[in-house]
């Protein structure tokens, strides 16, 4: 028997009904296999949990969950209680940066029987590698002065290292699809961070010779994210413009809620950490209606991460013949409730194992 640990960390809002929802299917599969098990084990850190203790998690929460195969989370945020950069930066955003789960990896698809908003969508199916522990995303700045006097300074930092890295798994991924890497850049308007990052694209693709690539500014890319997803293979993007394109790509499937997501330690030091795009959905809340399609993907994700792509790839089929059949939570035109897809979902997956 294969035995796996995994972190559970369903956080705030809807992360408390997915991540449950998620879990029976998980558990349900080990089953079906009967040669695998999950040992989950879960851990209450969020923003209520900020409030009673005045930090997100313990002081040792890192080395709490550094022993674990794999993190599996829900959503962090609910800025009624915590200012959304405290919640974030407590717990979601220290996890990506001090296991370096330096990539995040997105993909968008066409999804069988949800409705995408666009009029005519071709058939794509996009992966955007999104840098993930440096960019935009950076603690160096301050403010100073109040008032109309007031200056807040915020610096971006853009590392060779982490640029290349994040290039070459692109490049890697596109190896294993289409062969095409698309670099986001900003290099008109951005005069030294951006023209480095094209320069290091130029570099890293002669390691490449046999992927295609492109490079368009961000702005030309979102539209075109609208206008011909289906061109697009990999796209490589700094940690703002990743986490932009990604809501984009979420849209065009039909709604945030199905969108996944990994956080990939690739080092081997620390677990890697599997959540989906979409946040805690505090306007949906409580009531039974938050699409879980989003965070079972994420476990497909997770799966293929554990060398388990065969669950995996089932995970998905059954995901698509659920939602192909209409079993659809409001967000995507359907009636069904959360429960109802899970047990969709799950009824699938027991023809199918
Ligand atoms: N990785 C994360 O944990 C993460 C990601 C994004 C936002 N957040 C946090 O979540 C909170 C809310 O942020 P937001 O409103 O900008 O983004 P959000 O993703 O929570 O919600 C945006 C919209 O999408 C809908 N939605 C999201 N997930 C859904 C699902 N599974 N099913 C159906 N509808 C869904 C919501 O109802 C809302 O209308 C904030 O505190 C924010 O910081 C956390
Ligand atoms: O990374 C972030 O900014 C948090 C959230 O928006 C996400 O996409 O995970
Ligand atoms: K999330
Ligand atoms: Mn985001």
């Amino acid at each position: 028997m294969m035995k796996h640990s995994i972190a559970v960390l369903p956080g705030d809002g809807i992360g408390n009904e997915v991540v449950p929802a998620a879990l029976e299917v998980l558990h349900t599969l080990a089953d079906l296999h009967g040669g695998v098990k999950f040992e989950t084990t879960s851990f209450p850190w969020n923003c209520d949990y900020y409030l009673e203790h005045g930090k997100m998690m313990p002081d040792d929460g890192l080395s709490i969950l550094k022993d674990f195969e794999a993190i599996f989370l829900g959503a962090i945020g609910d800025p009624s209680k915590v200012p959304d950069h405290v919640s974030l930066w407590g717990l979601l955003i220290k996890i990506r940066r001090e296991f370096e789960q330096v990539i995040n990896v997105r993909p968008a698809k066409l999804m069988q029987g949800i409705q995408s908003p666009l009029t005519s969508p071709k058939d794509f199916d996009l992966i955007v590698v999104r840098e993930n522990s440096e960019g935009e995303y950076s603690e160096i700045g301050g403010r100073i002065f109040r008032g109309d006097d007031e200056i807040a300074i915020q610096n971006n930092i853009f590392s060779r290292r982490g640029v290349e890295r994040a290039m070459r798994y692109a490049f890697q991924l596109a190896q294993k699809r289409r062969n095409h890497v698309t670099s986001a850049t900003k290099s008109n308007g951005i005069v030294y961070t951006m023209p480095f990052w094209d320069e290091v694209f130029q570099q890293v693709k002669t390691e490449y010779p046999d992927v295609q690539t492109s490079s368009y500014h961000i702005d030309a890319l979102a539209a075109f994210f609208v206008q011909r997803p289906q061109v697009f293979d990999v796209i490589v993007a700094s940690n703002l413009f990743g986490d932009i394109l990604t809501d984009i790509g979420a849209a065009i499937m039909g709604s945030i809620g199905v969108a996944p997501a990994a956080n990939i330690n690739l080092n081997g030091k620390y677990p890697s950490m599997f959540e989906p795009v979409h946040g805690s959905a505090p306007d949906i809340c409580g009531r039974g209606i938050a699409n879980p399609i989003g965070q079972i993907w994420t476990l497909k994700m997770m799966l293929d991460h554990l060398g388990l792509d065969e669950l995996g790839s089932v995970l998905l089929d059954a995901i698509e013949g659920v939602t192909n059949d209409g079993i659809k939570t409001p967000d995507v035109g359907g009636k069904a409730s959360t429960q109802e897809v899970v047990e969709g979902i799950i009824a699938r997956l027991r023809n199918m194992v």
